[in-house]
């Protein structure tokens, strides 16, 4: 049979499907590029069997793992914040003295294509490796023109070189660049009027996002990005409401974001305008663990206004410098009680809508064939242990890139 048509079957196993746990072991069979059986073991018919090949029983499948917020496109490293903050100073102060995104902006800034790309590909290996079969990368670190599009460019070199579904976002309003000191409204000029007509031009972009915060960009300003982007047909998403409460995620939600990230300072207003608009709540637990935040998201809140809530790792230099998807899923449950069928519906469906890809992210007849059989027992197990290794098999659109 043609590879483009080689089918794979699985036995006896258990399965999440992006939302849910199914209630009995399955029998499930790809074709191709799709899910083409995915059955209880009691009505599977040895006969359907025919022509596949076996790819084992037993363990758990869920859909491949979806990272709906990573900035892991960029020059230089900051262990020496990470340092300083350990003696006590805070990611603002260290943001209000130029360092933060802006000391990872100048090593970006110097970094060829070349060298943004040998530095982002190990890390995206890692998430791969771990099970991510879709993952979406930020700009944000070259804040001008060329460097937020070489970047961009270099985010979607990297889903040409790896087995992995790459969504790229722009985010020139993520921090002040020095030439533009104390001219906030002329750079947000600059993002509106250059930046993202050029993204948009050479198709380099899939979402628009920006950073509402008190130490990046006010509401209002924010509210210009996005009129901006949906001028030129991109989605948006925000980061908002991570330090502090200005009101972004309603201002994002009122104007149909696909996603309001971070949100721990989110109030019940924010909530309302976020399941009016059917956007999707983010949460980042690895930034709030890095930066030892105190002031958690309002997950209880979200749950009960049914927002669909993602997890992602939000790999990035500063805070959150962490590429081990398994993990966000720990911290997911441990740190803000997220339930772990909740923290891997965040991995897998919620983080596909996040990126406006609904519907997928989901195991069932008729899906996309990205999926992974783990080493365990039940779903739980992925956020209960953070054990590098489990991951039996993944399968990228059909192809067997991971197992035997
Ligand atoms: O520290 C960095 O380099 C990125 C921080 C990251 N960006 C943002 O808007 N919020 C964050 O936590
Ligand atoms: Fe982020």
């Amino acid at each position: 049979m043609a590879n483009n048509k080689r089918r794979y079957l699985w036995r006896d196993i258990s399965v999440f499907d992006g939302l849910k746990t199914l209630p009995e072991p399955m029998a499930v069979i790809t074709q191709g590029e799709r899910v083409i059986t995915m059955t209880p073991m009691n009505d599977f018919e040895e006969s359907q069997a025919d022509g596949c090949h076996n790819m084992g029983r037993g363990g758990v499948m869920t859909p491949g793992l979806v990272d709906c917020h990573t900035h892991l496109v960029f020059g230089g490293a900051r262990a020496d914040e990470f340092e300083a903050r350990l003696e006590g100073a805070s990611y603002e102060d260290i943001a209000r003295r130029g360092g933060g995104i802006l000391s990872t902006v100048l090593a970006t800034r110097e970094a060829s294509e070349q060298t943004l790309f040998n530095a982002a590909l190990p890390r995206l290996k890692a998430l791969v490796e771990e099970g991510v079969t879709t993952v979406e990368i930020k700009s944000g670190y070259g804040l001008d023109v060329a460097n937020e599009l070489k970047m961009l460019r270099v985010a979607r070199r990297l889903g040409e070189e790896l087995p992995v579904r790459v969504l790229t976002t722009l985010l020139g309003a993520h921090a002040l660049p020095p030439e533009y000191e104390n001219d906030s409204d002329g750079y947000i000029d600059l993002v509106c009027n250059e930046m993202i007509p050029a993204a948009a031009a050479e198709g380099l972009a899939d979402a628009v996002d920006v950073f509402c915060e008190k130490i990046a960009f006010s509401v209002a300003q924010c509210e210009r990005v996005f009129k901006a982007a949906q001028a030129h047909g991109l989605p948006i998403k925000a980061h908002a409401e991570q330090l502090s409460n200005l009101g972004g995620t309603a201002m994002a939600a009122r104007h149909g974001a696909l996603s309001a990230d971070h949100i721990e300072y989110l109030d019940d207003a924010g909530i309302g305008a976020m399941r009016e608009a059917g956007s999707v709540a983010v949460i980042l637990p690895g930034a709030f663990h890095t930066l030892r935040e105190t002031q958690q998201p309002p997950i209880a809140g979200l749950r009960e206004a049914g927002v669909p809530m993602a997890v992602a790792t939000d790999a990035n230099p500063g805070s959150s410098p962490i590429f081990m998807p398994t993990l966000m899923l720990n911290l997911a449950c441990t740190l803000f009680r997220m339930t772990p069928q909740e923290a891997l519906a965040g991995m897998t469906a919620n983080g596909a809508a996040a990126l406006g890809l609904k519907g997928q992210g989901q195991l069932h007849e008729g899906a996309v064939a990205d999926l992974c059989v783990w080493d365990i027992e039940t779903p739980a197990e992925l956020a209960y242990a953070v054990q590098p290794g489990r991951l039996r098999q993944r399968v990228y659109q059909g192809e067997l890139t991971h197992g035997r």
